[in-house]
C-alpha cells in the first residue's frame, strides 16, 4: 500500500485533530503517502483532497473541531454519490482509508466497502461514546469534563436559590454523556434514551424536597424517550403543582462539543490513528480500531454499528442510592 486518505465526518469531536496527527505521521514514519480530504463523504465526492505532510498536523494536538472539516452527506446515501467518491480515490491513487467518525460514517464506510472494495479502517470519533468496541470514544472524556463543569456552577445557583433545575446534555440516542456527568454533578436523577423514565417516581422525590433537600439536579439526556428538559420540566412542574418551587431548565447544547481534549482523548485518539494506519498495512480492512482494556482492538463494522453498547448497570445503581 503507497497511498492512503484520511478524513473526519458526523459531528466534530475534541480529539478528532490529535488522530488526524497521528494518522499522517504514522503513514510518513511508515513511508506511504497520506491525503486528506475535507468535509467528509461531501469531500470525497467533490474531489476536495489534498497531499499532507508532517508539517500539515503540526500545533493541532492540543485543539477541538476538525482542521479536515466535518460534514454530513446526504449525497453518500446514494449509489451514484458513491461512485463519484470511488472515482474520485481511484483518479487519486487511493488504496486505503482512515474514516474518524461515529456510527453513522461507518455504515457509509462499510456500505462503501462492499461495493467498491478499498481497504478501510474506522476510528471512533463521537462524543456520544455509543460505539460498540471501543471502551470510550474520541471526544467523550472532553465532552463529560465540559458538561460537568458546567453542572458544578448551575448547582451553585441551585443551592443558593433552593431551585430545580433540569439540564440537558447531548446525546441523542445515548445516555453515556448524561450518566457520567450525572455521577460526576451528584445529580439527583438521570434521564436517557436507554432506560424508561419514571416521571412519577420524580414528581414524588420533588413534592417532598423540603424535608430532605434544599435543590435538584436533574440531567436529562437530549434523546429521552420523555422530551427534552423542557418538556420534562413542564410535565413534572405541572404534577408537582408547587408555587413555591421554582423550576429552571439549562440547555448545554454544542459547548460540550468544542475545546481542547482532555489527556484522555488525545491519547486514545493518537493510538487509534496510529492502530488505523498499521492495521490497513497489515491487510485489514471494514474495521474500527478501537481500545478495550487498555488494548488496541480491531472490531468489524458490523459490530460497531449492529452491537449495542451496554450501559453499566453499577452506574444507573450509583445514581440512585447515592442521591438520596
Ligand atoms: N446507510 C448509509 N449509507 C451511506 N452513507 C451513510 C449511511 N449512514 C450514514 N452515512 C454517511 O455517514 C455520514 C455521517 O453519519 P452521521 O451523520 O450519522 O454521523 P456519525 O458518524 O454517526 O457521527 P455522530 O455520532 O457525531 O453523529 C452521513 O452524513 C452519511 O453521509
Ligand atoms: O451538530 P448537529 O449536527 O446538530 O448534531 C448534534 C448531535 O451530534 C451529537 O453531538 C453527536 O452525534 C449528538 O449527541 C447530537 O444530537
Amino acid at each position: 500500500m503507497k497511498k492512503i486518505a484520511v478524513f473526519t465526518s458526523g459531528g466534530d469531536s475534541p480529539g478528532m485533530n490529535a488522530c488526524i496527527r497521528a494518522v499522517v505521521r504514522t503513514s510518513i514514519f511508515k513511508g506511504i503517502e497520506v491525503y486528506g480530504i475535507s468535509y467528509g463523504y461531501d469531500g470525497m465526492i467533490n474531489g476536495n483532497i489534498k497531499r499532507m505532510q508532517s508539517h500539515s498536523v503540526s500545533n493541532i494536538i492540543q485543539r477541538g473541531g476538525t482542521i479536515l472539516k466535518s460534514a454530513r452527506s446526504d449525497e453518500f446515501r446514494t449509489f451514484e454519490g458513491r461512485k463519484k467518491a470511488y472515482d474520485l480515490l481511484q483518479k487519486h491513487g487511493i488504496e486505503g482509508i482512515v474514516a474518524i467518525g461515529g456510527d453513522g460514517t461507518f455504515t457509509g464506510a462499510k456500505v462503501f466497502f462492499e461495493e467498491f472494495g478499498i481497504p478501510t479502517i474506522g476510528c471512533p470519533g463521537t462524543i456520544d461514546n455509543d460505539i460498540f468496541g471501543t471502551d470510550f470514544t474520541i471526544g467523550f472524556d472532553t465532552a463529560v469534563n465540559t458538561a460537568l463543569e458546567a453542572i458544578d456552577k448551575i448547582r451553585d445557583t441551585a443551592a443558593a436559590h433552593d431551585r430545580i433545575f433540569f439540564i440537558e446534555v447531548m446525546g441523542r440516542d445515548s445516555g453515556y454523556i448524561a450518566l457520567e456527568c450525572g455521577i460526576g454533578g451528584g445529580a439527583e436523577f438521570v434521564m436517557i434514551p436507554e432506560t424508561e423514565t419514571d416521571l412519577k417516581r420524580v414528581v414524588k422525590s420533588l413534592k417532598n424536597l423540603r424535608k430532605t433537600k434544599t435543590s435538584s439536579i436533574i440531567v436529562v439526556a437530549e434523546g429521552d424517550e420523555e422530551g427534552g428538559a423542557e418538556e420534562i420540566m413542564q410535565k413534572v412542574k405541572e404534577k408537582v403543582n408547587d408555587p413555591e418551587k421554582e423550576f429552571k431548565v439549562t440547555t448545554l447544547g454544542h459547548i460540550q462539543r468544542g475545546g481542547n481534549p482532555t489527556a484522555r482523548d488525545r491519547v486514545l485518539a493518537s493510538r487509534c490513528g496510529m492502530a488505523a494506519v498499521e492495521g490497513l498495512l497489515e491487510g485489514k480492512s471494514n474495521c474500527m480500531a478501537g481500545v478495550v482494556n487498555g488494548e488496541v482492538v480491531y472490531t468489524p463494522f458490523e459490530d460497531c454499528i449492529g452491537k449495542p453498547k451496554q450501559l453499566k448497570e453499577d452506574h444507573l445503581k450509583l445514581i440512585e442510592i447515592l442521591s438520596i
